[in-house]
């Protein structure tokens, strides 16, 4: 029976993730970038190939910020430009380009954090709109100091051949830098993704609230993300000067190419590690070979076809090429059954049924974990919580209840630092026993308060394993340790056959668990769970009722807003009513809820006193 109900976890909707595209194949296309212009050996066919890996690389680099941290960039080419400029104004004074590739990614390293940082903390659209106006001002200055950059004119390289130089009369060499630039881009991509920086950029992207709750330096991820497409851009900005010969302002401090990147990324698949390299693989080879049969006739041309190939994919492959080759692999539909049996194994281990009438016998509990003091909070006039004292101990649950609201979610915000109070604190005994006051998400995070939300927030684009793993993350940095953790977790919270399900295609009951398991898998000290049972079927609230016992007995406080009453009334040690902000009283379950004071409050007056 239970083995049914676990698996109406997963909605019709439900998909199975696996790679859109087998290894060997995407290994094959790479190989192929290389071998097909040596084999053809036709200086067109190099250049078309050059010119390929150049725009997979800047793509698979823009790719770090604008797919994997969603933050998008539409001024990314100021640091091909820094690049570019560093690398001839360089070697026109004797210094080799390799330096010089090297300067110019520190530069753009140094700006991109120096911007990015302001934009990250304030949130919204503003990375976009300062790129953009940032690419302007270095086309500007570009402009301006002509005797560093030639002005208008542009710069020449001095021509000097060899390998030190970057400059070849054959075409193979250049091949091979452009070639090697795009392999250690996708390598940087690659490795972003598969560790915990890429979970966190993802999380972060798909919820950042979420991700701040499970202890993710939201702001650092980003910069480091920034950071590294800004220096592979900058480093592919030199050797694309040097290849070219000649770099002028307007064409390399480009709107037109920033959007382009920006496009290869969005049709080949955008925050996958491929996609912006089959974006490039597609469209290059499209727009320069219409280029070159129409010569000059069609100046321009090139942008039409980006249009209409834009137009195409958003119709017809919203998620990329990444995205349609999946589609078309069949992955879509019902879990896997190999999984199904190990999940009906755990949802038929005999499990001690809620007894929902009788409060459970509570085991002693021990000291004090948390400690609330005067907490108050206004929002202009309305003053939302008035002065709110409390207290936690070691494996107690404190059920928090009060009618809508009453503030009970904006008491949460400040007990996990998501909200300032204007006034009071909170303290917690760390693990060493001393008190401390934290006052961000993360320092909660580090002193083992996890918490949830009341709508909940999963990272969709993620799998249920993916999710889980994320809190997993907090305590165990390495991949492999967090997906075991995150497999257990998810076993334990009977989410263990849809572990590789998307958590988009979860049904609410299986969202709000997959919410519990993302912050068990932090191993808490204390659990703020904000309604997990409002919205769920009976038989979820049974199940929800007894794995929060099982929490409480491996040791984790909790503290639970609640609205379904049985909950209330079978789990909680001691309740809390909060009402119009204040506390009106606190103590066993069964003795608020005959408290005249909490019957008016819920009831109003006249019941009450009836
Ligand atoms: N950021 C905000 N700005 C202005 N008012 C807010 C803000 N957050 C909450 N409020 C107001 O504060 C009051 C308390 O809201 P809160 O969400 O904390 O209540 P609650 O007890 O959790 O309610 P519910 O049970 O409906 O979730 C409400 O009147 C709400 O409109």
């Amino acid at each position: 029976m239970i083995g049914r109900a676990a698996s109406k976890e997963v909605g019709t909707g439900a998909k199975r993730r696996r790679p859109a595209l087998a290894p060997m194949v995407l290994a094959a296309l790479v190989a192929a970038v290389f071998i097909i212009p040596t084999v053809i050996d036709n200086p067109f066919v190099y250049h078309v190939f050059i010119t390929i890996c150049i725009f997979a690389g800047l793509s698979t680099a823009w790719n770090l910020v604008g797919g994997y941290a969603g933050q998008l960039s539409l001024g990314h080419m100021m640091f091909y430009g820094i690049g570019a400029y560093a690398g001839v104004i360089l070697m026109n004074t004797g210094v080799s380009p390799w330096i010089g590739m090297l300067v110019g990614a520190a530069v753009a390293v140094v700006v991109a954090v120096i911007v990015s940082y302001p934009c990250f903390i304030l949130r919204g659209p503003f990375f976009a709109l300062a790129t953009i106006a940032l690419l302007e001002v270095f086309r500007v200055l570009a402009l301006h100091f002509r005797d560093v950059t030639g002005g208008a004119t542009g710069l020449m390289i001095q021509l000097r051949l060899g390998w030190e130089w970057m400059v070849f009369r054959d075409r193979l060499p250049a091949l091979v830098i452009a070639f090697g630039l795009m392999l250690v881009c996708l390598f940087v991509g690659w490795l972003i993704r598969s560790r915990r920086l890429g979970f966190y950029l993802v999380a972060t992207r798909e919820r950042e609230s979420a991700a701040r709750a499970a202890g993710v330096p939201t702001v650092r991820v980003r910069l480091v993300a920034v950071a590294a497409s800004a220096a592979l851009t900058a480093m592919i900005g030199t050797y694309h000067a040097m290849y070219l010969t000649f770099i002028e302002p307007g064409a390399v401090f480009s709107l037109t190419m920033s959007i382009q990147i920006a496009m290869f990324a969005l049709i080949g698949g955008i925050g996958t590690v491929f996609g912006p390299f089959l974006g490039a693989l597609l469209l290059v080879p499209l727009t320069e070979l219409v280029r070159g049969w129409l010569g000059a006739q069609a100046l321009g041309l090139h942008g039409f076809v980006y249009g209409t190939v834009l137009v195409l994919a958003a119709l017809f492959m919203p998620d990329g090429i990444m995205g349609l080759v999946a589609r078309f692999k069949g992955t879509e539909g019902r879990p896997d059954d190999s999984t199904a049996p190990q999940a009906e194994a755990i949802a038929a281990e005999p499990r001690q049924p809620a007894d929902t009438t009788e409060p459970t016998p509570q085991p002693a509990t021990g000291a004090e974990i948390m400690r609330v003091d005067g907490l108050s909070k206004s929002f202009g006039g309305l003053r939302v919580i008035e002065h709110a004292s409390f207290t936690l101990r070691e494996g107690e649950i404190l059920g928090l209840i009060g009618p809508n609201g009453a503030g009970k979610t904006t008491l949460f915000n400040m007990i996990s630092g998501f909200m300032e109070p204007d006034q009071g604190d909170v303290a917690v005994r760390d693990r060493a026993g001393d008190w401390v006051r934290p006052k961000s998400p993360m320092e909660y995070a580090a002193l083992g308060i996890g918490r949830t939300f009341q709508i909940v927030q999963p990272f969709a684009a993620m799998t249920v394993e993916e999710n889980i793993m994320v809190g997993a993350f907090h305590r165990h940095g390495h991949v492999g340790d967090a997906r075991a953790v995150a497999r257990e977790t998810a076993h334990k919270m009977g989410l263990g056959p849809y572990l590789d399900a998307e958590a988009r295609g979860l049904t609410i009951g299986g969202l709000k668990r997959l919410e519990v398991a993302r912050v068990m898998a932090m191993e808490p000290r204390v659990l703020l769970l904000d309604e997990v049972m409002a919205g769920i079927n009976q038989t979820d609230v049974r199940r929800a009722i007894d794995l929060m016992l099982s929490i409480r007995d491996g040791g984790v406080s909790i503290i639970a807003i609640e609205h379904v009453m049985q909950a209330v009334m079978s789990l909680s040690d001691r309740v809390i009513v909060l009402n119009s902000g204040h506390i009106i009283t606190e103590g066993p379950p069964r003795e608020v809820v005959q408290d005249p004071e909490v019957i008016e409050a819920y009831l109003g007056k006249e019941f009450a006193h009836a």
